[in-house]
Formats: C-alpha cells, structure tokens, sequence
C-alpha cells in the first residue's frame, strides 16, 4: 500500500484543483479524483485529492459522500486528511462546512479541528474571525447575492456555529502572529473549554506558514487552499518545478462559462471585447423546450478553427434573480449546468482539446460529462487556478487540457490569458 502525506476532500471541482495547485506548488506530487475512485491509487504521488460535488446539497448526501472519499483516502494510508471548501466559505443554511467537518471528526475520533478559509495570494483574509475579500466583508462582496450560496454575514464563528453542534471557538491574529507554539497553546486552552473547532486568523502567507507546525499532528484539518501551503514542510516535502509538468497541448480552444461572480461577468466582457466570437445562453429558452445545445454546437462549429470561442449564461444579479424567479433556484442551476455541460461534451466531440470552466458547480457538471475520472495538475494560470490534463471518455478516451475557474478567481483578461499560457 501505498502511503499518502495528505488525502484531501473537496467540496467542489474547482476548489479541488485550487487546492492540488498550491499543493503542487509547494512541491507536493498531487492526483485530483473525480468522486471517490473505485480501485486502489495505482500512481505513486504524496497527495490525492478528492473532488466532490457536495457543497449546496443536501447535507446528509455530503456527509455520505465525504465519508466515502474518508474510508478510501484511509485505505490508501493517508496521513492527515484535509477537507476543503470555499475560500468565501461558501455555505447554505443547512451546511454543508458544519455538518461535514463534525462527521469527519466523528469519524476520525477527533476532538479537534480547525477551519479557516484564508487565501490571502486571493485576497482573502481573516482577522478577529470575519473574513474580508478584498477591503470589503465578505457580505459586501457580492457573495451575498450568489446564485446558490448567499453569504449574507462575515461572522465565521457564527456562520460556522449555527452549523454544527461543536462548540466553535477562534484563535486570533495576536495569537497566531506569535507562531506555533502559541498556536498549540491556545488549541490547549480552547480545548479545556470544551471548544471542537477553531477559526483560525490569518492576513498573509506568512501567517499560514506560520501555522502549519502547529497542525502537523492534527488529524483533520479544515479549510480553504491557503492552509495548504504550510502543511508539505510538515513532512519534509519541498518545492519543486517537476510536480506540476504536462503533456504538450494541442486540439481546438473553447470557454465555457455558468458562473454568475462578479470576476467572470468581467472576463465575459473582456474575452467579448477581444473581438472573438461569444454566444450566450438563455435559460428561458432552454426551459421552454428549445434545443440550446445543438444551436450552439452549430454555431461554433465553422468557428473554432479561428481560434476560442465562449459559450455563457454568465449574467448579472438581477437578469439572475429574475430566471430564478421564474425555474426556481435550484431548477434554474441544474437546468443551465446540464446544458452547459452538454454543450462541453459536444465541442470536445467536434475536436476542443484545450478546455476553460469557469463555476465551481458548472465545472463539475462539465468534468462529469466529459467522463473524466482523474486529472494531473498543471502549472498555475492566476492564483488559485492551474492547468490540468485529463483523459476524457468524451475524446475517445484521448488527453485534454481543461481548467476550472472558480467564479470570483482569475484577472478580468483570463480567458485570452489561460490558452496564452498553453501555447
Ligand atoms: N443566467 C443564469 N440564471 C440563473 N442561474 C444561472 C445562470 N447562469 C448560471 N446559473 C447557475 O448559477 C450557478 C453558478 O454556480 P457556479 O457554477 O458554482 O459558479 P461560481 O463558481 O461563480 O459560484 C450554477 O448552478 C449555474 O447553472
Ligand atoms: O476557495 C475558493 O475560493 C475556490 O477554490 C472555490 O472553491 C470556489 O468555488 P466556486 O466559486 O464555486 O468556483
């Protein structure tokens, strides 16, 4: 058997490759699974991570599925398990951060955990437990009015408390800025008083770097992908260039986009700017029966031998609010992500080998579609975002280069920039 450093569950499949890239980063050689694999690792790597689907639905549904990807990360001898969700910690009233983590715990036999969704090379920062994106809170980032996941209160501590039944503590910026052992003090102290998780603070790397000792014997570590830059030293792994090296890219370029975050309206404006050809996608139209799927493959069809095309139902809040009005939520998403998903499928039939994502929910529809089972990770595009190679059953089992962009992730110029970069 093989025997990992760290075995990682993600909650989404950007998140998931958010994650692996600053594993990769730090030197770490990292596989990415599509759901929980059914055979043992066949690679010989320090990492895998699992990528779930898991963050908006039902809570029990996660929790099964978390602890599924737990029982085979410990059959592969994983070390340390790290459960990673949104760096705006993303969340509906029900959970899913809560409910997860403590069944994690349950299942480990853990007293204690820590979460923090920190990502300071993101701008995301947490001091005296709120959690700011940017120079705003996070519920005045625009979070607050995300399709799925509205985030209406920066409060970790009781955004996190009214999701489990842990008592939720936090260890703040003096404490974590005196270092390791102050850390494993105040753990000390938090535990006698009966505290199960703790949000941690942190403002820079320096910070998370400083954490990561202090996590070395933890058994479950929660958070965004910021902590993960402090956890590879913990087992004597250090940086190098060859954890993220892919296969040369070829095939026809494409951008699909279901990401409604403020970053991805602007990369839509800028890619259509560009002058490359753009073709949006009308929920109301795919509700009322028409075949948006096949309108948009032959339209791009004659198109992509020029160059990128973008397919998008990318649209600001309110024209958002208004569909959902009309489908529902959850209607609305699910309809637009099967669409947009079979659109992804259809343009790596007509010869796309170089693939972006942008949404965490729509890139997990699309990975799915493609019958993708596991991804190599690639180097970085924009913090947070890397290149990937994947054999997909959709190319004829053949490679493709995708990324997946997390909605709020990436420079306005990052769709022109990602196949720049592959060139
Ligand atoms: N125009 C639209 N109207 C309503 N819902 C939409 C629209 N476009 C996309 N969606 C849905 O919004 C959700 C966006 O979530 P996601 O893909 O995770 O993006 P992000 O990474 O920005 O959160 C998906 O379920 C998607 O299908
Ligand atoms: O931590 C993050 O912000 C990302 O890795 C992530 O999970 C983003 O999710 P989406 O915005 O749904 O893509």
């Amino acid at each position: 058997m093989t025997s990992l450093a760290l075995g990682c569950i993600a909650d989404d499949f950007t998140g998931a490759t958010d994650l692996a890239n600053n594993l990769v980063r730090a030197g770490v050689r990292v596989v990415q699974t599509i759901g929980v694999p059914s055979a043992p690792l066949a690679a010989d790597v320090d990492a895998v991570v699992v990528a779930l689907k898991s963050r908006t639905i039902a809570p029990a549904d996660a929790i099964a599925q978390s602890l599924d990807a737990l029982k085979w990360l410990q059959a592969q001898g994983a070390q340390q398990i790290y459960f990673k969700y949104c760096s705006t910690f993303d969340s509906t009233a029900a959970g899913n951060i809560g409910p997860v983590t403590e069944a994690l715990m349950d299942a480990l036999g853990s007293d204690f955990t820590i979460a923090t969704p920190a990502f300071p090379d993101n701008k995301r920062t947490v001091f005296k437990g709120y959690l700011f994106v940017g120079d705003v809170l996070l519920n005045e980032s625009g979070m607050q009015n995300h399709p799925l996941t509205p985030m209406t209160d920066a409060n970790l501590v009781r955004v996190l408390q009214a999701q489990t039944t842990r008592k939720v503590g936090l260890i703040d910026h003096t404490v974590v800025a005196r270092g390791a052992e102050a850390v494993r003090e105040r753990i000390a102290q938090l535990r006698g008083e009966g505290v199960g998780v703790a949000v941690v603070d942190a403002v820079s790397n320096d910070d998370l770097l400083r954490l990561g000792p202090a996590l070395a014997a933890m058994p479950l570590v929660t958070a965004g992908s910021g902590v993960a830059i402090g956890l590879p030293a913990n087992f004597g792994i250090a940086p190098s260039s060859q954890a993220s090296a892919l296969p040369a890219a070829g095939g026809l370029q494409a951008v699909v986009s279901g990401s409604c975050s403020i970053a991805t309206n602007r990369q839509v404006m800028a890619f259509i700017q560009t002058g490359r050809p753009a073709m949006a996608i009308d929920p109301l139209r795919i509700a009322a029966g028409v075949d948006v799927t096949a309108e948009v493959l032959a339209w791009a069809e004659p198109l992509l031998a020029d160059g990128p095309v973008l397919v998008y139902s990318t649209a600001e809040t309110h024209a958002v609010k208004s569909v959902q009005g009309r489908l529902g939520v959850e209607e609305a998403g699910a309809m637009v992500e099967r669409t947009i998903a079979a659109i992804a499928r259809g343009l790596v039939a007509l010869g796309v080998r170089q693939l972006v994502v942008a949404g965490g929910e729509t890139s997990g529809a699309c990975v799915q579609a493609l019958g993708i089972t596991q991804m190599q990770i690639g180097p970085q595009i924009d913090p947070g975002v890397p290149w990937c190679h994947a054999l997909a059953e959709a190319a004829g089992g053949a490679g493709v280069h995708l990324t997946l962009k997390s909605g709020n992730f990436g420079a306005d110029d990052f769709f022109s920039k990602a196949f720049k970069a592959l060139a």
